[in-house]
């Protein structure tokens, strides 16, 4: 409510609690998470899909079957498939050079250990020296560069602190790691996604890590709404996996413009939180009358234990991978399964 100009401003201003917050997550991540193996898994789930995707032959083959779902749609026979629209794609990171990453909300940097990724991590208050400080949602954009790969990295290896302005189209990949749901407003999350996709070059991909520890179908109308939004600025969903105690998310980006007409359709509303709807709890309760929960609740309900932080950790590489809750898969999520 409010102000949200005003709200964001003072609280960027605020650097004695921003501190505190940079080192209390950068301790829980260095100290906490890697003992317990928590959170841990998402910054390697966002490096295998990378791998696969631009060095692994990921893209050109997705970017294949979109072109014989367009040839099929255009009621054309497979005769006339063999044009290759998409031949210019390199087809492995030997062509591509570095993939140049964008890390929003890096607070530590953990992408810059990996040789692959020409990392860029931003912060409002960066934990550590290596990430630049700067403001996302207030990141001016500017023409895109017309350069070769290799002078967008040099340009890249020699940014300034602080960052308040980057060229469009510089990145191949941008990462939101526990960054969307840091903000009070939808439309600051639609803000962000909406930069990534100005950022980001044709066919890049925006990586979105939220946390969330209950059962996967809990929530699954949450993400649908989260997926129609994304995709609504030009994106298209590549992979989608659940764990523990987030959603990881890649989208690939598959238009240079996004859809016009967006604000009418009430897309910023549809990247709803939770704790969006979080008025005040304690008056919250006094009208709640307690109601005999069914079967499929305490099923719910008994989940939830099983997940909560003490439990053994699974793995959580690869995409077909999920929590610790058994057998569930993307496929049998009739939701998210919706296009
Ligand atoms: C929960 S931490 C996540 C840190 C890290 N990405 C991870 O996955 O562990 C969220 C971070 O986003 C940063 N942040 C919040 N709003 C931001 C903005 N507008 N621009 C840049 N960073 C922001 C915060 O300062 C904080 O370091």
């Amino acid at each position: 409510m409010g102000d949200f100009d005003k709200i964001w401003r003072e609280h960027c201003e605020d650097e004695q609690t921003l501190s505190e917050y940079a080192l209390a997550m950068k301790n829980l991540a260095d100290n906490h998470w890697i003992k317990k193996c928590e959170g841990e898994g998402r910054i390697e789930w966002c490096r295998s899909v990378c791998q696969e995707y631009f060095l692994d032959g990921g893209m050109k083959r997705v970017l294949e079957k979109d072109q014989k779902s367009a040839t099929l749609a255009m009621g054309v026979g497979t005769a006339s498939t063999s044009a290759q629209p998409y031949s210019t794609i390199p087809s492995s990171i030997s062509q591509l050079g570095k993939m140049r990453l964008l890390d929003v909300g890096s607070c530590f940097n953990p992408f810059l250990k990996f040789d692959e990724f020409l990392t860029v991590g931003i912060d409002i208050v960066p934990a550590v020296e290596s990430v630049y400080k700067c403001d996302f949602l207030n990141l001016q954009l500017q023409q895109p560069l017309q350069l070769a790969g290799d002078a967008v990295e040099a340009f890249l290896r020699q940014l300034h602190n602080p960052i308040d302005a980057l060229p469009a189209q510089l990145f191949h990949v941008v990462v939101f790691s526990l960054l969307l749901s840091y903000f009070p407003s939808p439309y600051q999350r639609w803000i962000c996604c909406k930069k990534a996709h100005e950022l980001l070059e044709l066919h890049g991909l925006l990586l979105i890590i939220t946390p969330d520890s209950s059962h996967q179908n809990r929530h699954a109308l949450m993400m649908r709404s989260w997926r129609v939004a994304v995709e609504s600025l030009g994106f298209k969903r590549y992979k989608y996996v659940k764990y523990s105690h987030m959603h990881l998310i890649a989208f690939r980006k598959v238009s240079l413009a996004t859809t016009s007409d967006l604000v009418s359709h009430n897309y910023p509303e549809m990247l709803y939180i939770p704790q969006d709807f979080n008025s005040n709890e304690e008056e919250d309760c006094e009208d709640i009358t307690i109601q005999a929960r069914s079967e499929f609740e305490d099923d719910q309900l008994a989940w939830g234990f099983t997940e909560l932080p003490d439990t053994p950790y699974d793995s959580d590489s690869g995409e077909s991978q999920s929590s610790s809750v058994p057998g569930f898969h993307e496929l049998e999520d009739p939701i998210l399964l919706q296009s």
